[in-house]
């Protein structure tokens, strides 16, 4: 199984969220930005690597979520959510096709990869209880 680290980046109330380009893997579905882990890589080394390579910002990991085991035809892949702190840069897609920043109230909006549903869901009733 690949385990692959996400980064649920919040700035000023708002989410960021990427979307794959044609020529990746789910064509143009959005997703939290990150990527594999490394061999002897921690999970948060893995999420700050893959952040600074693909957006060219320097986030700091907060709270973990529950990972969430998804089988698409060519792969399973773990896929291992933690919430993060925007700490310095501007974004610099090298890529994404694009990126957006949402509301809590706007994540459903999305056509996410189906392996971010249950993560979606997971972060709205989250916040919803702050
Ligand atoms: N980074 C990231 N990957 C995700 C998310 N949801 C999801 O299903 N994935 C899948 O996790 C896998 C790993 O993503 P990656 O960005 O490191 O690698 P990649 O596109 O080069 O993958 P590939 O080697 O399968 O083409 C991809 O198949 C991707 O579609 C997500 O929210 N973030």
């Amino acid at each position: 199984m690949v385990k692959v680290v996400c980064a649920i980046i919040e700035h000023n109330g708002n989410v960021l969220l990427t979307q794959r380009s044609s020529s990746m893997a789910q064509p143009l579905l959005w997703e939290f930005p990150g990527g594999k882990i490394n061999a002897g890589e921690s999970e948060t080394d893995a999420l700050i690597r893959e952040i600074e390579e693909e957006l060219n910002l320097l986030i700091v990991p907060h709270q973990r979520l529950t990972p969430v085991v998804h089988s698409y035809s060519s792969k399973t892949i773990e896929l291992i959510p933690y919430t993060c702190e925007l700490q310095s840069g501007e974004i610099s897609l090298a890529e994404h096709m694009a990126y957006s920043w949402a509301t809590i109230d706007e994540l459903l909006n999305y056509s996410w990869c189906p392996a971010d549903v249950p993560i979606v869901e997971e972060y709205i009733r989250l916040k919803r209880q702050v």
